[in-house]
């Protein structure tokens, strides 16, 4: 269903409001092949009324010829800034990057992160940005729920299809995704709802099962028939099942990289906007997934790099793998109970509001 150019200027005053933008502040809209090109102009009416200077910027595609999917998370690693001093300079320059053709975690966007400029990324759909637009109340609950996880030694998620690994963590930080920048070098990403860390290298252990309805992306399907992972020092050593193992098997394996086999980011998703069911009403390439990834105490992990929070792992295979029903633990605590958020352990009262 087609939102209205107004109900979507709205939805990006709202986030740039959150984000605090300032008349005058300079902001640069990243563009792409994909860029939807309502999201670009309700984006550039919203900015310019809210008196910033706003520029567009297209960067051409890059990795066509060697991403298996077409979907712009699926491939990481060089960008189109890779080289690019002309862009690069212009981001460093500007106080907000709206990423709408998904610049993706790179060394260059940390360099620009470092400069203090803040970056977006917004390229889902209209309608889905426009149901999911980020509210306080999102950033205090993703503070309230990464508050569980800060500081502690074990994550320990279980489920009735057979999973049970443990994942020891403390050596990377714990990543918020509510939707909006509110402070210099602020990286996030609209739509969201979820927060994560990643384990300790090379020390999860267990076995991780990708149930029926449980979700693979970039696939962007519902699997239909169990996938076991067997993880051993971090690493996914085997991928059993039927035709799911198989096509899951296949996919990492033509990365030709061990690394592809990491287990990557782990965490849970909030965001009560969200929902699993929502892929399955979408085309494939109409949707990066975000429902999935947020939906209400899914248990969100990936496959693949961990240098977007400091680790040396950079391959260019990403996967991320939300499944539903899972019973996570934390040091003993559980906080989401088969697929249900505990919400009488989310102190809201810890986090401070966004000034
Ligand atoms: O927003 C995102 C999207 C993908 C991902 O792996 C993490 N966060």
């Amino acid at each position: 269903m087609a939102v209205s150019d107004s109900d979507m200027i709205r939805a990006w005053t709202q986030v740039l409001t959150l984000s605090k933008l300032q008349p005058g502040q300079i902001v640069t809209i990243l563009t792409g092949e994909g860029t939807h090109p309502q999201n670009l102009r309700t984006a550039e009416i919203a900015a310019t009324t809210m008196g910033a200077v706003v520029s567009r910027l297209y960067l051409p595609p890059v990795n066509g010829e060697k991403s298996l999917s077409r979907d712009p998370l699926a491939y990481l690693g060089t960008t189109p800034l890779t080289g690019n001093a002309a862009a690069i300079a212009a981001l460093k320059a500007s106080d907000l990057v709206l990423d709408l053709m998904t610049l993706l975690f790179s060394p260059e966007q940390h360099d620009i992160l470092a400069s203090g400029t803040k970056i977006l990324l917004a390229v889902e759909p209209p309608e889905i940005l426009a149901r999911i637009v980020p509210t306080i109340e999102d950033y205090h609950r993703v503070k309230a729920g990464a508050a569980l996880l800060e500081n502690k030694k074990v994550m320990h998620v279980t489920s009735p299809a057979g999973t049970d690994i443990r994942l020891p963590m403390g050596e990377f930080p714990v990543v918020k995704e509510y939707g909006f920048v509110e402070e210099p070098g602020r990286w996030d990403h609209w739509p969201s709802g979820f927060f994560f860390t990643f384990p300790n290298e090379g020390q999860s252990q267990g076995r991780i099962v990708i149930d029926k309805g449980d979700i693979l992306l970039p696939q962007k399907y519902y699997v239909s028939t169990p996938i076991t992972l067997t993880v051993k020092d971090g690493f996914a050593t085997d991928i059993e099942g039927d035709i799911d193992a198989e096509l899951l098997r296949e996919y990492t394996a033509s990365f030709n990289d061990p690394e592809a086999y990491a287990i990557s980011h782990i965490g849970w998703g909030l965001q009560t906007r969200a929902y699993w069911n929502t892929l399955s009403l979408y085309d494939r390439e109409a949707t990066i997934g975000m429902d999935a990834r947020a939906f209400n105490g899914n248990f969100l992990f990936s496959l693949g790099p961990n240098n977007e929070a400091g680790g040396s792992r950079t391959t260019t295979c990403h996967i991320d793998i939300p499944l539903r029903n899972c019973t996570i633990d934390v040091d003993g605590t559980v906080v989401v109970k088969d697929g249900k958020v505990l919400e009488e352990l989310m102190d809201y009262q810890r986090s401070t509001p966004a000034k």
